[in-house]
């Protein structure tokens, strides 16, 4: 059985909604979410991470897998934060699937 701790994400999630709601200079969360495309600029690095971690996938190197999934999570995180969707909704939303 899985038994992986992902608290992580939580941790991570908040440290962003920290950026979002109290900028601090040189953060990245903070460019993305203030980047002068708006919103585009998020939704081009979660496509960009996506093909890289399919590519990843392609090639079968395990190492590159785990980085660009990571990347990944990572800007979907922030997606959801510049859209205003918590991870508990996404958690909610899982248990509700569970059969
Ligand atoms: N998990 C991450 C994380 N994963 C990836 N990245 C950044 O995502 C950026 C984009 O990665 P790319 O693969 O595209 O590489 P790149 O070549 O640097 O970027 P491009 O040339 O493609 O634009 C890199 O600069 C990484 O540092 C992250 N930046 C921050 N976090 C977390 O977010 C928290 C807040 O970060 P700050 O807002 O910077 O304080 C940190 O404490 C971390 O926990």
């Amino acid at each position: 059985m899985a038994d992986a701790d992902m608290s992580v994400l939580n941790e991570v999630f908040d440290v962003i909604m920290d950026r979002k709601n109290n900028p601090v200079e040189g953060s990245y969360v903070c460019s993305l979410l203030e980047h002068r495309k708006g919103i585009n600029k998020v939704l081009e690095k979660v496509g960009e991470e996506a093909a890289e971690t399919i590519l990843a996938v392609k090639d079968n190197d395990k190492k590159e897998i785990i980085y660009e999934t990571s990347d990944l999570l990572f800007h979907l995180l922030v997606m959801l934060a510049a859209t205003g969707v918590s991870l508990e909704d996404i958690s909610e939303e899982m248990k509700r699937r569970r059969h």
